[in-house]
């Protein structure tokens, strides 16, 4: 299913934060948003999934128009995210935020005991799966920065979202972590999901990305692969501020 807007728009204020964004994604492959500081992506990324309503324009997902919708809507159509900052719930066990993610507040009481049991198993399934299981009883505080967003990502993973957008997956993360982010998204990319990803790392991004679409002062100015993007003037001007 793809993922596109049209005509996006929204300002604080005075200023124009996404400017009329025509934007569409590549559906079954790892697509990446980037662009200087300011551009407009965390605020691109907040639209579609519903964190923030645009002023006009729509965000489609298939046939669905998801204009505006709460941000569980957006998650349960399909499309989940991780956050810049990284959203876990810092006193509650590993286990627990990857189970909150599907059952708000963790809570597994009023569910059948078989259903419950299949939620925790999946839940263990998603933390073996992203290399921190031996965390699963540890207090979400007590972990990395770079194995808080391993956990905000199996929360994610648990909807079984079939498109995944993924705020700053490298920020602040140590490179061997780094390595493991990206060997993580190619994988599940060729097991069906897709991919948004905004990100400053250029590395990661060159090497794990299909598709790249570049913002600056909130609209795409060049979309394509990324030896394409790379040499595209457009990009470096934007970049280079001339
Ligand atoms: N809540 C807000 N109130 C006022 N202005 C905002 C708000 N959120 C974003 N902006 C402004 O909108 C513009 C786009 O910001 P946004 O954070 O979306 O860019 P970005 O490309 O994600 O930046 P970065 O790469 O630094 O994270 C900036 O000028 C920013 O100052």
């Amino acid at each position: 299913m793809t993922l596109e807007t049209r005509g996006l728009r929204k300002a604080f204020g005075g200023v124009v934060a996404i400017d009329g964004a025509d934007v569409q994604f590549q559906p079954g492959k790892v697509n990446a948003l980037i662009g200087p500081n300011g551009s407009g992506k965390t605020t691109f990324f907040n639209c579609v999934t519903g964190m923030i309503r645009p002023d006009s324009g729509s965000v489609l997902f298939g046939d669905r128009d998801l204009t505006g919708r709460a941000p569980h809507v957006v998650a349960r159509a399909g499309v989940g995210r991780t956050f810049q900052l990284c959203r876990v719930f810092p006193r509650m066990t590993a286990v627990e935020n990857v189970l909150a993610a599907v059952r708000p507040g963790g809570l597994l009481h009023g569910l059948r005991s078989a259903r419950r049991q299949d939620e925790t198993e999946r839940a263990y399934g998603w933390l073996t799966r992203l290399g921190i299981e031996h965390l699963a009883g540890a207090e979400a505080r007590n972990m990395s920065w770079g194995q808080q967003k391993l956990l905000e990502l199996a929360g994610v993973l648990m909807a079984e979202p079939r498109t995944i957008l993924l705020d700053e997956p490298a920020g602040g993360v140590n490179p061997a972590l780094l390595d493991r982010i990206g060997t993580l998204v190619r994988e599940l990319n060729a097991e069906g999901r897709t991919f948004v990803i905004v990100e400053h790392n250029m590395d990661l991004v060159m090497s794990i990305s299909d598709h790249i679409v570049v913002f600056d002062r909130g609209r795409p100015i060049a979309a394509g692969p990324p030896a394409e993007v790379r040499a595209d003037e457009r990009v470096l001007g934007a970049y280079l501020g001339v």
